[in-house]
């Protein structure tokens, strides 16, 4: 193994997942940090938590525990990937994860979620989605992390243990390339800085950061920071070239499970529900019993089967808000997130094997109840989307979408890729 990734959610880990693999690492992500038996055959592997919005403790001894099976296994990099827009709140768990990590590994570390692609930009240390500032997008209704701050310099140092321990690599740096990169890196950490916002507008600026920190034993941020990475160890002869990642696709239904409530998902939502066979879960009605999991199920096995069915429970910030002061936030996630697994493990036994899988705690639920070890990682459908396969018996096919990810046909073309 040359490269092992920490990350703190499973739609993420199939995104970093996705971008080693299109530049060229056999990659294998794993569901939490493997308990026994071999090595993954891997250029890469990346651990896949469920550590973004547990206590910071509880985040802090996974993510330790996973680095050290990464570095057992001979890991020459580590990187914590967390959420291109920076979904945490001020009590981490970027922060106190990054912190932890780097106790453990030493240098210093830069935190760049940057991922032009899918329009996150980082100029002078403010994150952009799209044209606006992150506290201006939808991001500031997130369910759970609600960013409500742009300034990454400043929601970094609320979160770490020395708040003046976050540095700055402007643009003008950035531009001159990896050496210049380097050289600011360096005078950082003499200045005793640990942790360094790094701008990024664009896939260049993306590349030159990862040549820079081609010796770093630590890296933190979104998938784009792994862009770089590949092409340092094929530099050193340690990696061939690209390779056509492909998948075997078993027989069986197809389902679409969307528990995010993000923008992008509400508008694929919105593009197929009426079209496919829909069901729309209510945290309030799984709450109190009007509707459960084996209802559902029993529905699904009920629909014709030419199209795939949709169960999906994202709703608007309105009545995201309403269910909360019901419920409180953590029990209407709860609610929704085990029914979500429970209806995932029925879908499968029932002959589900194509499942789109919409939201990072979602899909964290929805993988834990499937028992699923370990996913190959297959073509991609949209930027940081992979389909994935489960590495055992059913073959399940899986897409782990991340919430703001994908266009508005995303879930006509993910099943549209495997035919
Ligand atoms: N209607 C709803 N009311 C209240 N909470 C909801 C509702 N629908 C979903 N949720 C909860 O909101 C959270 C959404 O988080 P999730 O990580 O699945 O999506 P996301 O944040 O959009 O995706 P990603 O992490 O990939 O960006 C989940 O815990 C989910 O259970
Ligand atoms: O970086 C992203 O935006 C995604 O991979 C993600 O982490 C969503 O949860």
């Amino acid at each position: 193994m040359l490269l092992g990734v920490i990350a703190d959610d499973f739609t993420g880990a199939t995104d970093i997942a996705s971008m080693l693999a299109r530049n060229g690492m056999r990659t294998v992500q794993t569901v939490g940090v493997p308990q026994a038996g071999a090595t993954p055959a891997a250029d890469a592997v990346v651990v896949a938590l469920k550590s973004r919005t547990i206590p910071p403790d509880e985040a802090v001894a996974q993510s330790l525990a996973a680095l050290d099976w990464l570095l057992a296994q001979g890991a020459r990099q580590i990187v914590f990937k967390y959420c291109s827009t920076f979904d945490s709140t001020d009590a981490g768990n970027i922060g106190p994860v990054a912190d932890a990590l780097l106790d453990r590994l030493g240098g210093i570390a830069v935190a760049c979620p940057a991922f032009p692609a899918n329009k996150r930009t980082i100029y002078r240390g403010y994150l952009f989605v799209g044209d606006v500032l992150l506290s201006e997008s939808s991001m500031k209704d997130h369910p759970l992390t609600p960013m409500t701050d742009p300034s990454l310099v400043r929601v970094l140092a609320r979160q770490v243990r020395e708040p003046d321990s976050v540095g700055l690599v402007g643009f003008e740096t950035v531009a001159q390339g990896a050496m210049a990169i380097g050289g600011a890196l360096a005078a950082l950490q003499r200045q005793g800085k640990r942790f360094a916002v790094v701008d990024a507008v664009a896939d260049a600026d993306l590349r030159a950061i990862g040549a820079a920190i081609a010796d770093a034993p630590l890296l933190t941020g979104g998938s784009g920071i792994a862009m770089g990475l590949p092409e340092n160890f094929r530099r050193l002869g340690l990696l061939g070239e690209v390779g056509a990642v492909t998948l075997d696709v078993p027989e069986g239904r197809a389902a679409v499970l969307a528990g995010s409530c993000s923008a992008a998902t509400r508008g694929q939502v919105a593009a197929v529900a009426g079209r496919w066979p829909t069901l729309r879960l209510d945290p309030l009605e799984l709450a109190d019993g009007r509707q459960s999991a084996e209802a559902v199920i029993a529905w699904a096995a009920g629909q014709p089967a030419e199209n795939p069915v949709l169960i999906y429970s994202s709703a608007e910030p309105d009545a995201v808000r309403a269910a909360q002061e019901q419920l409180g936030r953590e029990r209407a996630a709860t609610v929704l997130e085990d029914a979500f697994a429970a209806i995932a493990a029925g879908l499968v036994a029932a002959g589900v094997r194509r499942m789109v899988v919409a939201g990072g705690e979602t899909s964290g639920a929805v993988v834990g109840a499937l028992g699923i070890d370990a996913l190959a990682i297959g073509p991609e459908i949209d930027p940081g989307v992979p389909w994935t396969q489960a590495m055992g018996a059913s073959g399940l096919c899986l897409a782990l979408k991340s919430g703001n990810f994908g266009a508005e046909d995303f879930f006509a073309k993910a099943f549209g890729t495997l035919e």
